[in-house]
């Protein structure tokens, strides 16, 4: 008895002189991001850590968000069938994408007003995504500036546009993202208009955010993510010289804004313009990947944007065959929308996509714990896509094909 009583006094002295440490850890980003072993815990801890408008941005989709469920729905709608017998003691993520290497199949998708998350925004999705030795992409809409970003990391990185009616600042965003490395511009075709996002409506979301007692409230409520955000305001998109402007819903700004008469001849005429390689993002149909290939894309991302445009739209991984087939390795085909788990990710290679981009993932990592929680983010579906590519009997990542799915 009195032996179990001193082993008892032992470990209590021991954890009390730990405890500090302890508590530190779980209180600092790394802990709070540690604590999250998948990306829906990283979203609850989102939902927990920023306030609720916010997180509903990042998080919401378009009208009934039919199209959001369904992206995750129908990867559970395909089927895996694992190889027997492979020697998979090395497994290998490694591919190339657009003539360079990347540690892992999984890019870091634009987002916009991603310092709303968190005030390092897209610098630390930057610093997370060269962490992972992989890409991150800057948003036209992003919270921080191209010049920020390119120092922030000195990972590979790609520039995505909205063609703004004012041409004038198209032609300076294109010449700033080439003289700041840069390598690949990625036009996203599927925001001709703003969808309806009815969070953001419910929530009066706006650019910048309207200051109101339900505001501050909420901010009352998020210690933590106030104090960041009173430190550094990143309210409006950075790139835009929207500073200053009067405060409007997200959607009238982009409709005031974005050129809804963008057609192929567009996207020729950047081509002819960019020196680098050209990615269309937002193409959900067979037909339409041909004709970027006629165009001059060199890749392609099967997207419906995390169903946050047009509701109803089918879940890309459903697109993503049709488009692959057509494509026939005429041009790099990549896949978002509704990644959630590294068998999402094995499903996505196995049915033609060369590597696949994350968006809420990210965000709900930033929302979370800052960049650690993003780096989180990148090394949950890491550890998940090598244990799932071992059980699918694949050690090569890049050598998965349809025979693995149904
Ligand atoms: C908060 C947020 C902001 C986004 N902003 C942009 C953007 O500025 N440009 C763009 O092309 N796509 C944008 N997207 C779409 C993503 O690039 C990507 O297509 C989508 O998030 C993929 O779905 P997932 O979130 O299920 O991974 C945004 C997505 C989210 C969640
Ligand atoms: C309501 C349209 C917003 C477009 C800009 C940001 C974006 O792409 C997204 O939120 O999604």
């Amino acid at each position: 008895m009195n032996a179990l009583l001193d082993l008892a006094a032992q470990q209590l002295r021991a954890d009390l002189a730990t405890a500090p440490g302890r508590v530190r850890q779980r209180l600092s980003d790394e802990g709070r991001a540690a604590r999250c072993r998948t990306i829906a815990e990283l979203r609850a801890a989102a939902k927990r850590s920023v306030p609720r408008p916010i997180f509903d941005y990042a998080d919401g989709a378009a009208w009934d968000e039919v199209t959001a469920r369904r992206n995750i729905s129908a990867f559970e709608d395909v089927t895996l069938h694992p190889k027997a017998l492979t020697d998979v003691s090395e497994i290998d993520l490694r591919t190339s994408v657009l003539g360079g290497e990347i540690a892992l199949p999984i890019i870091a998708a634009p987002t916009g007003l991603t310092g709303l998350q968190h005030p390092e925004g897209e610098m630390a999705i930057a610093r997370a995504a060269h962490a992972a030795g992989t890409i991150t992409t800057l948003s036209t809409m992003a919270s921080c500036t191209i010049e920020e970003v390119a120092a922030a990391s000195d990972g590979r990185r790609w520039f995505q546009l909205y063609v703004m009616s004012d041409r004038g600042l198209v032609d300076s965003l294109l010449a700033r993202a080439a003289e700041h490395g840069y390598e690949a511009l990625m036009l996203t075709v599927d925001v001709q208009v703003a969808g309806v996002r009815e969070r953001d409506v419910r929530n009066g979301f706006s650019v910048p955010p309207r200051i109101s007692l339900k505001t501050l409230a909420q901010g009352v409520t998020h210690p933590r993510w106030s104090a960041g955000f009173v430190a550094h305001p990143r309210m409006v998109p950075a790139n835009l010289g929207w500073e200053g402007s009067a405060t409007a819903t997200l959607a009238s700004a982009v409709n005031r804004s974005f050129d809804p008469t963008v057609t192929w001849d567009d996207l020729a005429d950047l081509r002819s313009r960019w020196k680098g390689p050209v990615i269309v993002k937002g193409v959900m149909r067979a037909d339409d990947a041909l004709r970027c290939v006629e165009h001059g894309a060199d890749a392609i991302v099967v997207s419906n944007h995390g169903g946050r445009q047009l509701d109803g739209a089918a879940a890309a991984i459903e697109a993503l065959p049709a488009i692959a087939d057509a494509v026939s390795g005429r041009a790099e085909v990549y896949l978002d929308s509704g990644i959630r788990r590294g068998t999402d990710i094995v499903k996505a290679l196995a049915l033609g996509a060369r590597a696949v981009l994350i968006g809420r993932a990210l965000m709900y990592g930033l929302g979370a714990a800052g960049e650690a929680g993003a780096r989180r983010a990148f090394s949950i579906l890491e550890a998940e896509l090598r244990v799932a590519l071992a059980l699918a009997g694949y050690p090569r990542a890049a050598e998965i094909g349809r025979d693995a799915v149904s």
